[in-house]
């Protein structure tokens, strides 16, 4: 029977899944893919066959991550057919100092993984809660972890130091950064759409529930706008992004907030939401007449435009900006406000083909080129898992 692997990517507000065949000479092919998105709110379960029948099913309000993984297996598990599964591949936020590559997941590994869940509060608890699931149901079956944090690993030493002495360096309190299986992916992918970016600067903006930018020079990472925690840079959905630390020393001391208390505000009730008091989605946002929407908007493409420009000059130059994930890929005006900011870089924006989202969504004579590249993690994970697996 033909071999099968499994993916699963639990985001901040999703989990998506896919299943890929192993062909014989090694590629994989798609045959199912999907996504139980809005956990938190009105949480629906996306199947898609790949061979026209895309069905859609309502999880209902109370759904958590429990209940999504558990309705992702139960469609896995109808739709596998002739397929056998050789092998799970897990999205695993981070990997700490450890991690700069995938890993076959065996005691030892996961339990180190459990220790960095404080690093990330909304990704790590649900990433090993779906390799526990599956170890339950299927305690043979190879699982391997891919991390957010390794891609970001080829950095120099001055772009992952925190200015704080040495010993919490030695601690491992460094800037991780995280979004590198998609930013792997757009690496892989950037020559085809563009050579000369791929050989030279880009920074990519994977814009989604979670938000950061990556400066790739010639396709390696070499800063990022994420850092310890997936709350630094800019500000997402429902998390702060950069904040001056006095800030929470204040909130500390002066206002009598509790840890858990100032971790709930800054990774939960902050970035979008709690600037608009709308939403954390930007589909909500776009469609309100809420000046305070408005001004959730501005200020994500405010920073997204003042990092861009740290990032670009850090690259001592710009061949190309990509946009990507959920935002980045479906909301033209907000790829239009952050673009319109870099007009005197001789960027150009070409409106109707950032209306149609793309690819090139920039003039032919504009001096730096602008794209839209919709990324594919479950693609990555699949390939590490395919050749970690036997
Ligand atoms: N058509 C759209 N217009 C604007 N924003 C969108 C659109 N589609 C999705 N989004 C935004 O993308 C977010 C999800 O992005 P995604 O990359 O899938 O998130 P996750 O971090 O869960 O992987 C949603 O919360 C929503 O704000
Ligand atoms: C790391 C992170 O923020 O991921 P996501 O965007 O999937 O929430
Ligand atoms: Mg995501």
């Amino acid at each position: 029977m033909p071999d099968a692997i499994l993916v699963l990517n639990a985001g901040s507000s999703s989990v998506k899944y896919a299943v890929y065949r192993r062909e014989d000479d090694g590629t994989l092919e798609v045959r199912l893919r999907g996504q139980v998105e809005g956990l938190g709110g009105a949480a629906r379960l996306h199947v898609d066959d790949l061979d026209g029948a895309v069905t859609t099913r309502e999880l209902g309000a109370g759904a958590d991550h429990d209940a999504a993984l558990a309705a992702v297996l139960e469609a896995v598990h109808a739709h596998l057919g002739d397929l056998t599964l050789v092998g799970v591949g897990h999205r695993v936020v981070h990997g700490g100092q450890v991690h700069s590559a995938p890993v076959v997941i065996d005691e030892a590994v996961l339990d180190a993984l459990h220790r960095l869940e404080p690093l990330a509060p909304l990704h790590q608890p649900h990433n090993l809660a779906a390799v526990e699931a599956v170890g339950r149901v299927a305690p043979d079956l190879p699982q391997v972890a891919c991390f957010d944090t390794a891609f970001h690993r080829t950095q120099p030493a001055v772009a992952q130091r925190f200015a704080l002495p040495r010993a919490y360096e030695q601690r491992g309190v460094l800037r991780y950064g995280f979004h590198g299986l998609s930013y792997e992916f757009i690496a892989a992918r950037l020559p085809e759409y563009d050579p000369d970016a791929a050989n030279g600067c880009t920074v990519v903006a994977h814009l989604g529930a979670g938000a950061s930018l990556c400066a790739l020079d010639q396709g390696r990472s070499v800063a990022t706008t994420m850092g310890f925690t997936a709350l630094d840079g800019l500000p997402m959905g429902q998390r702060c992004g950069n904040i001056d630390p006095g800030v929470i020393l204040y909130l500390l001391q002066q206002e009598g907030m509790t840890p858990a208390e100032i971790e709930r505000l800054l990774y939960r009730e902050s970035g979008l939401l709690g600037v608009s008091g709308v939403s954390a989605d930007m589909r909500v946002l776009l469609d309100s007449d809420d000046p305070a929407a408005a001004e959730a908007i501005d200020l994500f493409c405010h920073r997204a435009l003042r990092e861009i420009g740290g990032l670009a000059a850090v690259l001592g130059g710009l061949d190309a900006v990509v946009f990507t994930a959920g935002i980045g890929e479906h909301a033209a005006p907000v790829r239009q406000r952050i673009l319109e900011g870099l007009g005197w870089l001789g960027l150009e924006l070409d409106d109707a083909a950032n209306a149609a989202d793309g690819p090139r969504i920039t003039t032919p004579g504009s001096a730096v080129n602008a794209w839209v590249i919709p990324t594919d993690e479950e693609r990555v994970i699949a390939a590490h898992a395919a050749r970690l697996v036997p």
